[in-house]
């Protein structure tokens, strides 16, 4: 099958200076693909050349195709681009009141959302999609009334998770979605969107400066530096044996134990890395990342039944 999303020699210029060279990205279809780097490196500007949210002073070269959309997305105007976002490729971003109208309920928010892509028969079905939404990042119906201020940070940002997946894109981009949220629903937000992707069967790109959440949520991993990718590859395959000096760096400066270095640790019942299940979301992490199962790691299970880490507060089965 082809590719969800193709970005092919992509360059972003502002004035004389060359802030992205040559970016090669793709996601194949239901694949989740994290992009790293540090702060500065262009993980952002790439995603926002996808989107066709460039500052205007910023110019992007090269071609980004999307399935479903029969046009170039670097160069297509604005009214091109307000039909594919929110339809065909839709994003959750680190702010989550930048995304809501502080002036709507959510649940009318969510329903225009479909109404204005056309992707439901009229609002009384809207609405009831709506519910469904909120149901599936775990808020009570009564949430369709709220207006956003009247929130949490974590509740706004499902809410803008819902309003993303509403329309079923093909793509998800996040960028840092969860780098604002408190550290104890980060997970549950994480979970959330591995969870949305998957029952849609829609792409993820995921950007982020944090390891342990790449390696919790991505299949594949594109290292950012300077501008460039300079590594690319399958998450195990780059964080186990990074062929790059700088994320060899990265990973040293990160507190991401590698599978090797973790399998050292944790004792019992756990096999190689590359044993684990296909189609396990968390492979051989839980969900609380490194912070509790690499200090009191307690898993438990066999290849063939899967694997559950038993963390005080809940118990992940990696089936
Ligand atoms: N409008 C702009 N004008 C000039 N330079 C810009 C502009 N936007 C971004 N840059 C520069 O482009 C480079 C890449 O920025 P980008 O936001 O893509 O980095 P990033 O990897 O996403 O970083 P972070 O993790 O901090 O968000 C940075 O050096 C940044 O200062």
């Amino acid at each position: 099958m082809s590719d969800v999303l193709s970005v092919r020699g992509l360059t972003v210029t502002v004035r004389d200076k060359t802030l992205v060279s040559d970016v090669d990205l793709t996601v194949g279809p239901g694949e989740r693909v994290g992009l790293i780097g540090e702060s500065g490196s262009g993980k952002s500007l790439t995603a926002l050349s996808v989107l066709g949210l460039l500052p205007e002073d910023v110019v992007a070269a090269g071609s980004v195709q999307l399935t479903g959309v029969d046009h170039e997305l670097i160069g297509a105007d604005e009214r091109r681009m307000s039909r594919v976002r929110g339809r065909h490729l839709a994003m959750v971003f680190q702010e989550p009141m930048t995304a809501l109208n502080p002036t709507m309920r959510v649940g009318d928010q969510i329903a225009e959302a479909m109404l204005i892509h056309r992707t439901v028969p009229g609002r009384r079905a809207a609405r009831a999609a709506a519910v469904e939404l909120l149901g599936r990042v775990q808020l009570p119906r009564e949430t369709m009334r709220a207006y956003p201020h009247q929130l949490s940070g974590g509740q706004r940002q499902r809410i803008v998770l819902a309003l993303a997946l509403a329309n079923d894109p093909a793509l998800l981009i996040c960028d840092e979605p969860t780098t604002a949220l408190d550290v104890t629903v980060q997970a549950l937000v994480l979970d959330l969107i591995v969870k949305g992707v998957v029952a849609r069967s829609s792409a993820l790109l995921f950007i982020t400066h944090d390891l342990a959440v790449v390696a919790t949520v991505c299949e594949r991993v594109l290292v950012m530096y300077g501008g460039r990718v300079v590594e690319s590859g399958p998450v195990e395959e780059v964080f186990t044996r990074p062929r790059h000096r700088y994320t060899e760096g990265l990973l040293a400066a990160s507190d991401l134990e590698t599978n090797e270095r973790r399998l050292t640790t944790i004792p019992g019942n756990v096999p190689p890395a590359g044993q684990f299940p296909s189609g396990c979301v968390f492979r051989n992490r839980c969900r609380h990342a490194t912070d509790v199962c690499s200090t009191a790691p307690s898993w438990t299970g066999t290849a063939s039944t899967g694997f559950a880490c038993h963390h005080p507060a809940e118990v992940t089965t990696h089936a």
